[in-house]
């Protein structure tokens, strides 16, 4: 179980019920498993307050409008249409969003999914650069591999900074969940204290980036892991990273 002395995941759970209230709904409620069983060797989410919902649960009608949503975004961001075209799809869009807004999910809803090798991994269901309910998410699935993890993306012109290139703060967004996902798979889950990242080579859009993270050291709480972006086979981005795992109750 997780101590309750750590009082800043506490504090933030806390904050979140003071925030939102005693949450117990969720408006998927009736279509995703919400799981209960607490998990032996690693902090439950559930001892902090936090639902926890299955991946495969997630309704297969969500997963399609995500992506409907993530490619009106690109269509959007890169659109040329006339200003009455563009009015017209302005109101449906804001009509869409009256229909589909349920009020919000309860903040630190956590997903568990299960990795090709049967790995289960935690995660917050809208993760900026993982979450499967999130169209901003690109989204990065990592899978297992010796010492850590490792995912392939591929990136379109809403993640732009240089003209053609990857935006410098998503190549560290990349890195960071690989590290942490890393460092979470081979030890168990952390926040990151340290980041640092070099930027080797330009980073291109359209192109699969293959990003790995793989666990280095481990000294108490402390995981020195390493990551790196490849783009056709070239190193464009490499990150050194210290997790802290979150403190686990002894014995
Ligand atoms: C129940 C559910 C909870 C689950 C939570 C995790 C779920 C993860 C799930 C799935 C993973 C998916 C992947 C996610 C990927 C994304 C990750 C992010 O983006 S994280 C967001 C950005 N990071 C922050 O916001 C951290 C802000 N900083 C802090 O909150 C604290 O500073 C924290 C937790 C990092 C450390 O605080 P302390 O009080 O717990 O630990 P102290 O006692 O200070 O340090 C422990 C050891 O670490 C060293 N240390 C701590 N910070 C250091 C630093 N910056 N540099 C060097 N050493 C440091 C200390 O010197 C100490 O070392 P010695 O054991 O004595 O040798």
């Amino acid at each position: 179980m997780v101590s309750p002395k750590y009082h800043r995941v506490e504090f933030g759970s806390t904050l979140v019920r003071a925030l939102h209230g005693p949450t117990t709904t969720d408006p998927y409620e009736e279509h995703m498993t919400v799981n209960t069983q607490p998990v032996a060797d690693r902090p439950d989410p559930r001892a902090f307050g936090l639902p926890v919902v299955e991946q495969d649960q997630i309704p297969d009608e969500l997963r399609s409008l995500v992506a409907g949503v993530r490619s009106l975004v690109e269509a959007v961001a890169d659109t040329e249409a006339d200003p009455a075209t563009l009015a017209e799809v302005d109101e449906t869009v804001r009509a869409l969003t009256d229909r589909i807004a349920t009020g919000p999910r309860q903040v630190g809803t956590m997903v568990r999914r299960t990795m090709a090798d049967g790995t289960d991994e935690l995660g917050t269901i809208t993760n900026i650069v993982a979450g499967p309910t999130n169209p901003a998410a690109p989204p990065l699935e990592l899978e297992r591999v010796e010492g850590g993890v490792q995912g392939t993306v591929t990136l379109s012109t809403t993640y732009q900074g240089p003209p053609g290139l990857v935006h410098g703060g998503w190549i560290a967004a990349l890195l960071d969940q690989a590290v942490g996902s890393a460092s979470g798979v081979e030890t168990s889950p952390g926040l990151t204290a340290k980041l640092e990242v070099n930027y080797r080579n330009p980073t291109p859009l359209f192109t699969p980036l293959e990003v790995t993270g793989k666990v280095v050291r481990t000294e108490r709480r402390k995981v020195y892991v390493s990551g790196w972006i490849r783009a056709n086979g070239q190193v464009t981005a490499e990150a050194e990273a210290l997790m802290i795992r979150v403190p686990m109750e002894e014995g």
